[in-house]
């Protein structure tokens, strides 16, 4: 099969389909993700919300590659990836997707710039300097690449996690709550970056949160409830968007 970036059949980046995701086995079993189907069209972002427990976290984690699901496809372009041995599914991880969490995950003892190339570095790739510096002058960082995470601010440390998953100039960029560790002025600088970044360099981006104003950023808002797709809104406001979380019981 040959291996695209985009499925030229249907133009988007990733998709998945029919997704199952059951932790456990028998009466302890928990279907985390009851038959979902997304597309990702590029340069699109999107916003996945739901109370808690309704699979926003398994989602993305199977559509990153993270996670296996145990029924359904996912696709990046014209590559199925959820049956992929693990260390194609890796190397593919590496180039195609990245992944911001909630808790920034930097090592402390790295410089910033260090930060930003270990995921390089641990895939065997010699680091790219100007690679480092353009993604740090990116998420507004020039400058800090010799600072220590401790020696920055909580959203200056988002941004060197953002920087961490930009380097590669992955496909899609995944963000699980990704202003949830900050203030809400700091959480709206990394919501303007993000929204920068898919504006003005194509980048797709999927992003979970709880917070109806962050969703507000996106092009559009996927609601899950017990592991099933109940709703999408396109350019919600933030007011609907709390307004129909409230009525799933978000
Ligand atoms: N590794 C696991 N083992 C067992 N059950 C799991 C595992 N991961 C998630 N679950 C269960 O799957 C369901 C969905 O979890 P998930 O983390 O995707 O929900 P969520 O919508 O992201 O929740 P929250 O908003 O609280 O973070 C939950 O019932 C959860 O307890």
């Amino acid at each position: 099969m040959i291996e695209t970036a985009r499925d030229i059949d249907t133009g988007t980046v990733a998709r998945a389909e029919d997704l199952h995701r059951v932790y456990g086995r028998g009466g302890a079993a928990v279907r985390a993700l009851n038959g979902v189907s997304v597309a990702l069209a590029p340069g699109t972002f999107t916003a996945v919300m739901g109370p808690s427990g309704s699979g926003k976290t398994t989602l993305l984690h199977c559509l990153a590659g993270m996670d296996r699901p145990t029924g359904g496809s996912v696709r990046w372009g014209t590559t199925e990836i959820s049956r992929l041995p693990e260390r194609r599914l890796a190397e593919l991880r590496r180039s195609r997707v990245g992944f911001v969490f909630q808790a920034f995950n930097l090592m402390p003892a790295m410089t910033v710039a260090q930060n930003v190339e270990l995921p390089g570095r641990l895939a065997g790739a010699r680091p790219d300097r100007g690679r480092v510096l353009d993604a740090l002058a990116r998420v507004g960082l020039a400058g800090r690449e010799r600072h220590r995470p401790g020696q920055l601010s909580g959203g200056q440390q988002q941004r060197v996690a953002i920087a961490r998953a930009l380097v590669s100039r992955p496909q899609v960029l995944f963000a699980d709550e990704p202003t949830g560790a900050l203030d809400r002025a700091t959480g709206h600088e990394i919501l303007a970056l993000l929204r920068t970044g898919v504006d003005q360099e194509g980048q797709t981006c999927v992003m979970v949160t709880h917070d109806p104003v962050a969703a507000g950023y996106a092009d559009r808002v996927l609601l899950l409830a017990d592991g099933v797709l109940v709703d999408e809104l396109d350019r919600p406001s933030a007011a609907q968007v709390g307004e129909r979380l409230s009525r799933l019981g978000g």
